[in-house]
């Protein structure tokens, strides 16, 4: 029997819950018990995310549309991000306002968003991280070939 448990209304209950499509629950297939449903992903398992992305000398690819090549040393890329959390964190500017104009990735055009993304579309580190903050929530630094990110969860 499958037993599910809704983690933010702490409801649980044996039937699968209205609107949930049960290939959406890990391990569902294998029965396994117990089924945590995490409703902050909206049942679908998709997550949406801006971000203001960084980039260094060895990055995937060191070209954006601020700048053709980028040769900043990895640790000038995390010294920048940090400044910016400073910023956001401290509520003297938004995540969104701050990568219009320094985000290296092209997302800057559209305040840093993502749009919806499900898992196994954003590189690992990335997912994982994003996937792990509550809707409003910004991350710390994260690392992926692309370079250092900041995450901001906005549903
Ligand atoms: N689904 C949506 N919205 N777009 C497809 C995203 C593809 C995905 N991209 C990433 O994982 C990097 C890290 C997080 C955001 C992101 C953006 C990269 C960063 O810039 P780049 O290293 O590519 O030059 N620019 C676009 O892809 C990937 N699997 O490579």
């Amino acid at each position: 029997m499958i037993y599910y448990y809704n983690r933010r209304t702490k409801e649980s209950t044996w039937d699968l819950p209205e609107g949930i499509d049960p290939r959406d629950i890990k391990g569902y297939a294998n029965n396994q018990d117990p089924q945590n449903i995490d409703p902050l992903e909206g049942g679908d398992g998709r997550i949406r995310a801006s971000h203001l992305l960084v980039k260094h000398e060895k990055s995937r690819r060191p070209s954006s549309w601020k700048e053709p090549n980028i040769t900043r040393t990895k640790d000038e890329a995390l010294a920048l991000i940090k400044s910016y959390h400073s910023r956001i964190i401290s509520g003297e500017i938004t995540l969104g306002e701050l990568a219009v104009t320094e985000s290296d990735c092209s997302s800057a055009k559209r305040n840093g968003d993502l749009s919806y993304f499900g898992r196994g579309q954003m590189q690992p580190s990335f997912e994982e991280a994003a996937f792990k903050l509550k809707v409003g929530e910004l991350s710390e630094p994260v690392w992926s070939d692309s370079g250092v990110h900041l995450i901001l969860r906005t549903d």
